[in-house]
């Protein structure tokens, strides 16, 4: 299976991002198998090698282009890594780097907000940042794989888009995840730092295969605090985003074992069932409606002599409106307003939707007519007062200045700092040893709150394989494996158990089946058998 063709399958879920959909696809698999190479490439890239990373943004731009008599869409890239449990940010260069924080939310959005976010216009500005980070990432040998990768990466592209007609504001972002390979440490003959990783990385990982368990079962408590990976894909995992796994598999037949286990995971995986669907769309009359009622709410609390702050009414994910945030000075001033890079957002005069107006605040008793659109304009958000905290739960909402209305809900988040410098070589020191801060943390979230990014839309996961020799020498066994073996030409073929295993299991999002409303994660092919279960492509 060739890379373009494991691309095919995700391909439906690059148009979900442009409706407004929250999508997460990850890599899977024992170290060696092929992760890397399917996410980003080989290192040195050709046409026909270039990662699904690439094609991804490249697909982006290009249904940009195509829609663009219709909505005006804005792309902005993040790349972090976990590292022995610590967050870094890849689009800074190391020497600047800082650890990150993962918050929690299940309204603004952003699972990192203080990793750098960057505007990107063409395909060459993502590869450019792609490579870059990819510089960044960690990366070491091991008896296994001679660039084998330490860290968990995550690139996320939070996609903006405006429909030119209705005024709808349309947000998406997309993760693309490649982790770390699990890997039995007596065969990758780790020592020092590189056992230290190869620890972290498999502690993370079972902590991943722990919250699937909980999903399955349908667990009350779902430990998603017990790693950074398992918070930082929470909300792809369990909320309601659309989620596509590939799983790597090695053909090696020492590999059996890792082969087996990793199926089992990916079949446990395909058994989680999913909530439903639904596009991050805010229409013209939501966010006026929202402006209104934060308005009035503010002139109640004022009356009764409440404190001015109040909570926004704000409901749903909102990862480019929220102004709270405790940026420190030194990323405050490389930040480029949104508005310079073109917020669509920025400005929404509300002026259209001032309509009459009859409704309930929620718990607060008061029943409103409302036909003057003038008060709306006498209600502002207090961004200095507020500060750019993006994560905090609630907006303060002040009354008095005109039609600000929802400028109150933009964006520091884009306030961008990225500042584009000498990119430096693969980091290759390891920081000090930190306390595992979730460890015994078992009952602190729910699946409903704390997520981790905002999301919008089902989960689906798919699951194909693109497995290779996970042996680091010779290198010519890497070319007998699935992912190649069909446009390699030198590529040997393998006997006949591991054609199995070679064989492109294929997922087919779009077909995934649903049971009593709610969507199930695909099987290893991404199709089931009526009883549930998965099939196995052979
Ligand atoms: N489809 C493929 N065709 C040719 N070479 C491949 C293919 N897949 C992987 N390789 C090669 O196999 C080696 C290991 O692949 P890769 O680094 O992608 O594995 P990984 O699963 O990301 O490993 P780790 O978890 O250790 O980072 C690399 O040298 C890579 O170029």
């Amino acid at each position: 299976m060739n890379t373009e063709e494991v691309f095919s399958d995700m391909q439906p879920l690059i148009r979900s991002v442009l409706d407004g959909f929250n999508v997460c696809i990850f890599a899977y698999g024992q170290t060696g198998s092929g992760k890397t190479y399917t996410m980003s490439g080989p290192n040195v890239l050709s046409e026909e090698s270039v990662g699904v990373n690439y094609r991804a943004l490249n697909d982006l731009f290009n249904l940009k282009a195509q829609r663009k008599g219709t909505i005006n869409y804005e792309f902005f890239v993040q790349m972090i890594e976990i590292y022995n449990e610590q967050v870094r940010d890849l689009l800074q260069d190391s020497g600047n780097r800082s650890t990150l924080e993962i918050r929690n939310t299940s309204q603004k959005g952003l699972a990192v907000p203080d990793a750098s976010i960057v505007p990107v216009t063409s395909t060459s500005d993502v590869a450019e940042l792609m490579n870059q980070g990819q510089k960044n990432r960690v990366v070491g040998s091991t008896a296994i794989n001679d660039r084998s990768s330490r860290s968990h990466s995550c690139l996320t592209v939070h996609v903006q888009g405006r429909d030119l007609t209705s005024g709808t504001i349309l947000r998406g972002c997309m993760h693309l995840v490649d982790l770390a390979g699990s890997e039995r440490v007596d065969k990758s003959e780790v020592v020092g730092d590189r056992l230290k990783e190869a620890l972290y990385i498999n502690k993370s990982l079972s902590a991943l295969g722990d919250v699937i368990a909980s999903l399955a079962q349908k667990n009350s408590h779902v430990p998603y605090r017990n790693s950074k990976l398992t918070q930082l894909l929470q909300d792809s995992l369990g909320g309601q985003a659309k989620t596509l796994m590939f799983v790597h598999i090695s053909p090696e037949p020492d590999a059996v074992n890792e082969t087996i286990s990793t199926l089992k995971f990916a079949e446990r995986v395909a058994s989680v069932e999913l909530g439903t669907a639904k596009a991050n769309k805010e229409g013209g009359e939501v966010r006026e409606l929202k402006g209104q009622i934060a308005c009035l709410k503010a002139t109640l609390a004022k009356k009764e002599g409440e404190p001015e702050n109040i909570q926004s009414t704000q409901s749903s994910p909102n990862i480019y409106g929220i102004n709270k945030g405790n940026a420190t000075p030194v990323f405050r001033k490389n930040r480029q307003p949104m508005e310079d890079v073109g917020n669509l957002e920025v400005r929404n005069n509300v002026t259209p939707m001032q309509k009459a107006l009859k409704f309930d605040i929620p718990g607060s008793g008061i029943h409103v007519e409302h036909n003057s659109p003038n008060s709306v304009k006498n209600c502002w958000v207090d961004n200095a007062a507020v500060g750019d905290n993006q994560f905090e739960n609630s907006n303060s909402v002040r009354e008095q200045e005109p039609n600000l209305t929802t400028h109150t809900l933009l964006p520091n988040l884009f306030y961008q700092r990225y500042t584009p410098g000498p990119q430096k070589g693969r980091v290759e020191s390891v920081p000090g040893e930190e306390s595992d801060e979730f460890n015994g943390v078992t009952n602190s979230c729910s699946s409903d709150q704390d997520m981790v990014m905002s999301a919008s839309g089902r989960k689906v996961v798919g699951i194909t394989n693109g497995g290779v020799s996970n042996k680091k020498k010779p290198r010519e066994k890497n070319e007998n494996n699935m992912t190649t073996r069909s446009t390699n030409p030198t590529c040997k073929s393998p006997p006949q158990s591991q054609k199995r295993l070679q064989t492109p299991v294929r997922s087919s999002v779009q077909k995934t089946p649903t049971k009593n409303g709610k969507q199930l994660l695909s099987g290893t092919d991404g199709r089931r058998t009526p009883s549930g279960k998965t099939n196995t492509v052979k």
